[in-house]
């Protein structure tokens, strides 16, 4: 017996559960679709602008479930976790025991923030995944004065630039910042704007150079029951101003550390840091910006393959090892042969792709129709802001799997711009682009059509040469 019949059935009401029932009402706009979200906001996404045909920006909001109604006339919205799925007989069961027979169903339960270890000992040891966590970070800020960020991704970074007024200690696996995202040449253009916002008038100049790199040379680096959707793009603005003292930030970095103990104390700063080369730090609270795991927080009849970080493995059509049921987003782990210029990053973008092709299989899977991969799977693209300069990643950009013997073409501005190819036979395989450059969708084309660029030389970044004519 169930209590509500489905075609399809959608759990999860972050970017790529909404993406999903976005598409489906597209594709397939008179079938039943239910959604069970834990959360009673789900994402939606708009401005979208594309800079090229695979690089996409857009805005990303919350708003009341109830709105999917207005997107999806066939929608039908159960506010409730996922307890359950018995693949066998198709029913997937709630916490509250409401029984949900499906044809096909998505999971796009997102992940959960993976904080260092001794995180269950205090409660001053803060992840940030949604809202909530936001305003504890917030609360935290107000009265603190000093903290300690771990981690060196997206999070740790956007940190460190909102934040002002408290004394701030990073404490970084790598030898230099921001390593999810940039190569050290980056960080250095980065930590650059933070000693000084103005520039001399000879420090202006265009640098150009290229460097042979081998892998030695760049080092590829790539709280509870958080059930809410992850944030959106602008999270850390609501870090901005919340302390108004001006001035030089007071920002240590530790490099090439890992955090070994963290200790409660009733001393003045309540909070005690151990790090591995031995260092102690009192701080008032730490924040563990050091990845996700996926939310996979209920239970199988059968249990599908998993990905080595435990997410749902899933094909080039977003379906896991068991028929009918596929997976989007950070849930998923995508483990199809990937193409030469893309990888997966826990990213909105993705978690946006993946849903679009995850609705594209399960209607085609009910319409006994073929179909095939989307293209945004052949390059890897991101863009995103970061210390208030605009990123934009493409590729293997920090030469990810690209051997020992790649070149590395590199213009720097000071305070203006970053451009760095990854050639490899003359080709481009990745490319990071920071600043207003105007070059993605000339690097899109370059990358994805494996032009030979030795006739170029250096030329190909020469600001003092139109290099797109060549190509037109
Ligand atoms: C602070 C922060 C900043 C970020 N900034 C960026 C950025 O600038 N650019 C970028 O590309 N990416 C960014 N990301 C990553 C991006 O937010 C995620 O990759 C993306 O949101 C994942 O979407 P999702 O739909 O898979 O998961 P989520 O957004 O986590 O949504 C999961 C949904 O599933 C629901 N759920 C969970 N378990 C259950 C259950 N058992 N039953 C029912 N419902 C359930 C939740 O309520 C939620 O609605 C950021 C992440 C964070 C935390
Ligand atoms: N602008 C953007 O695009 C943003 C994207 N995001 C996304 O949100 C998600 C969460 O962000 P975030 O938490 O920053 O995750 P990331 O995966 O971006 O970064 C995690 C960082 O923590 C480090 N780390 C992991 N475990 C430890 C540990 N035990 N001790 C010290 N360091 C550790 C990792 O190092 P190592 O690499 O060595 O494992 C890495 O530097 C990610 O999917 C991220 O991509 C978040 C904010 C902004």
């Amino acid at each position: 017996m169930s209590d509500l019949e489905t075609t399809y059935l959608i759990v999860g009401g972050g970017i790529a559960g909404v993406t999903c029932i976005e598409t489906l009402a597209i594709l397939h706009p008179e079938e039943p679709v239910v959604i069970l979200t834990a959360s009673s906001l789900v994402k939606n996404v708009s401005n979208v602008s594309f800079f090229a045909k695979t690089i996409v920006k857009f805005d990303v909001h919350e708003t009341e479930a109830s709105s999917l109604q207005r997107i999806h006339p066939n929608i039908k919205i159960v506010y409730e976790s996922l307890k359950e799925v018995d693949t066998e007989n198709h029913l997937a069961i709630t916490d509250d025991n409401v029984r949900i027979r499906y044809q096909t169903i998505c999971i796009c339960t997102g992940g959960v923030p993976r904080l260092i270890s001794d995180s269950n000992k205090s409660k001053k040891i803060l992840g940030i995944r949604d809202t909530e966590s936001v305003k504890e970070f917030q609360n935290r800020l107000v009265t603190g004065r000093k903290m300690v960020v771990v981690g060196n991704g997206g999070i740790a970074s956007e940190i460190i630039h909102a934040t002002s007024g408290i004394q701030k200690i990073w404490v970084i696996r790598d030898d230099y910042i921001s390593a999810t995202f940039i190569d050290p040449g980056a960080a250095e253009f980065f930590q650059n704007t933070f000693k000084k916002k103005t520039v001399d008038e000879n420090e202006k100049n265009t640098i150009l150079r290229r460097h042979v790199f081998t892998e030695e040379d760049i080092v590829v680096s790539l709280n509870k029951d958080l059930k809410s959707a992850a944030l959106g793009p602008d999270w850390y603005r609501k870090l901005e101003g919340i302390r108004n003292e001006t001035g030089e930030q007071e920002l240590e970095v530790i490099y090439k550390v890992e955090v070994k103990s963290v200790t409660e104390t009733t001393n003045d700063y309540p909070l005690v840091v151990e790090l591995s080369n031995g260092k102690i730090i009192n701080c008032d609270f730490l924040i563990s910006a050091t990845g996700v795991e996926p939310a996979v927080n209920f239970t199988w009849d059968k249990e599908p393959k998993a990905g080595p970080d435990g997410g749902l493995a899933v094909n080039e059509y977003q379906e896991t090892s068991l028929r009918n049921v596929f997976a989007a987003g950070d849930v998923a782990h995508a483990s199809w042969e990937h193409a030469p210029h893309w990888f997966q990053l826990k990213l909105w973008t993705q978690a946006r792709q993946m849903a679009g092709m995850a609705a594209k299989a399960m209607h085609a899977r009910i319409t006994n129709q073929e179909v095939l991969q989307d293209f945004c799977f052949e390059l890897f693209t991101h863009c995103t802001t970061l210390f208030g300069y605009r990123i934009v990643l493409l590729g293997k950009y920090n030469g990810q799997g690209l051997g020992t013997d790649y070149e590395i073409l590199l213009r720097t501005t000071p305070n203006l711009e970053y451009i760095k190819f990854v050639l490899k036979d003359g080709r481009l395989h990745g490319a990071i682009l920071i600043g207003e450059t105007d070059l993605e969708e000339m690097c899109e084309n370059l990358i994805l059509d494996q032009i030979d660029l030795t006739p170029f030389g250096d030329d190909i970044l020469n600001p003092d040469i139109d290099i797109d004519d060549y190509f037109d």
